[in-house]
């Protein structure tokens, strides 16, 4: 599949504002490693997710959603560059229509087929997500490389439940997942800089963790992804969910700090 032909392809929605205007740190970039800052300062991430608050799986029309009850502080992540307690709201993907492509950050240009986001709100400052979202330091997002090799144990379960919402606004129950088994075994190195959300309203209130040891995953795996559809079961078209990720963004003067020299 060559590159001009993603271009063409792209989602309407991916279509949308490549950069927000005034925005100055939108969200993703390239990492561009030999410019990042090791920054002795940066402490070892604490995610503590407990699958007894994982609610339910659904097709958003962008990509699929694993949703957690955020009700309490039964899964949190602290550390990394985070100053406060942050709860897991959400997890998503990111991914290629074929293996070429699909992630949102690149690694000095590298793209991935496929990109995992572990979202995450302040709830020592704010009581809902959706306050969250408008605010400086609302979101902590960790950013997960998927690279095709070994299937992933722990993403059959989810890979397994993907037929069942194949269309836009289908919900599924999904409970008792470990969002834990889908972070590398090194979560020590990481890259962190201030951005955005990368999809409307690309609201610029990330805290951005980018893992550098990418998650393997099969080749089969992925193509159940590329089985979903971005549109409902009522519309006469029905368009493969695929290429849903928004091109890099300008760094306009950011640093990115790393946590390892
Ligand atoms: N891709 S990403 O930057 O990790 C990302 C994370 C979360 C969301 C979910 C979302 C965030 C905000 C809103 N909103 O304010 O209407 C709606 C949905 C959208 C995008
Ligand atoms: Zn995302």
């Amino acid at each position: 599949c060559s590159s001009k032909y993603v271009l063409s392809q792209i989602h309407p929605m991916w279509q949308g504002p490549l950069a927000v205007p005034g925005g100055d740190r939108q969200s993703p970039i390239d990492i561009i490693q030999r410019k990042s800052v090791f920054d002795s300062e940066l402490k070892p991430l604490v995610p503590d997710y407990d699958p007894d608050t994982c609610q339910q799986m659904w097709n958003n029309g962008y990509s699929f959603l694993v949703e957690y009850d955020d009700t309490t502080d039964k899964s949190t992540l602290k550390g990394g560059p985070l100053q406060d307690k942050f709860r897991l709201c959400q997890f998503h993907f990111h991914w290629g229509e074929c293996n070429d492509w699909g992630s949102e950050h690149t690694v000095d240009r590298r793209l991935f087929p496929a990109e995992l986001h572990l979202v995450h709100w302040n709830s020592d400052k704010y009581s809902l997500f959706e306050e969250a979202v408008m605010e400086d330091n609302g979101l902590a997002v960790i950013g997960v490389f998927l690279k095709v090799g070994k299937r992933h144990e722990g993403l059959q379960k989810l890979v397994d439940a993907l037929p069942a919402i194949r269309h836009k606004e289908s919900i599924v129950e999904f409970t008792r997942f470990d969002a834990a088994c889908l972070l590398p075994s090194n979560i020590d190195d990481y890259w962190a800089y201030h951005g955005s959300l990368t999809t409307p309203p690309l609201t610029e209130s990330v805290s951005w963790i980018v893992m550098k040891q990418p998650i393997e995953v099969s080749h089969d795996q992925l193509a159940v992804f590329r089985s979903l559809l971005f549109t409902s079961a009522e519309e006469e078209v029905q368009k493969s969910m695929v290429n849903n990720f928004r091109v890099q963004q300008p760094l306009r003067g950011r640093t990115v700090r790393s946590s390892f020299s």
